[in-house]
């Protein structure tokens, strides 16, 4: 597995304590930036670069992190086929998988601790799509999308 990571400067510090934990699981990460938590920078790029390294399949899935977890994800959001949660808590991080399958998600640097952000990481890593009624829901997540795109 091949994970994606890049955050803006509000999240550089949670990204690289991610980064360290992936690492110790033995995942391999790609990790586009940004490169430093005292340089500002804007989140839609960043967000957008982790999403088509997603879309392209160059990455299996993505995390993202800024401020708030939630620009970020707007910007991931914005690339067709992503699907990306802004998470806080590992319940939310189990049903974004199971229920959603969320091709990325997004956290805070300036909202959620390290050991919680590793706890979230690994719930959603963990947990496996359900399929079934919850693919259904996800195919008309993608007609909206391709309704919308013309
Ligand atoms: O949280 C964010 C967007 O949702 C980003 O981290 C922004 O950078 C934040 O909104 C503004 O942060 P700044 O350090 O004051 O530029």
């Amino acid at each position: 597995m091949k994970i994606v990571l890049a955050c803006d400067h509000g999240g550089y510090e949670l990204k690289m304590d991610i980064i360290a934990h992936l690492k110790e699981r033995g995942i391999e990460v790609l990790d586009l930036g940004t490169n430093n938590g005292t340089d500002s920078v804007d989140y839609p790029k960043y967000g957008e670069a982790a999403a088509n390294a997603v879309v392209s399949g160059e990455a299996d899935c993505g995390i993202v992190v800024c401020g708030t977890g939630i620009g970020i994800s707007y910007a991931a959001n914005k690339v067709p086929g992503i699907r990306c949660a802004v998470l806080t808590d590992t319940f939310s991080a189990r049903m974004t998988k199971a229920h959603n399958n969320s091709n990325m998600i997004a956290l805070g640097g300036r909202v959620v601790g390290k050991g919680l952000a590793l706890d979230i990481v690994d719930a959603y890593l963990d947990t496996e799509f359900e399929g079934g009624r919850h693919q259904k829901r996800i195919d008309l997540l993608t007609e909206i999308e391709k309704k919308h795109s013309k």
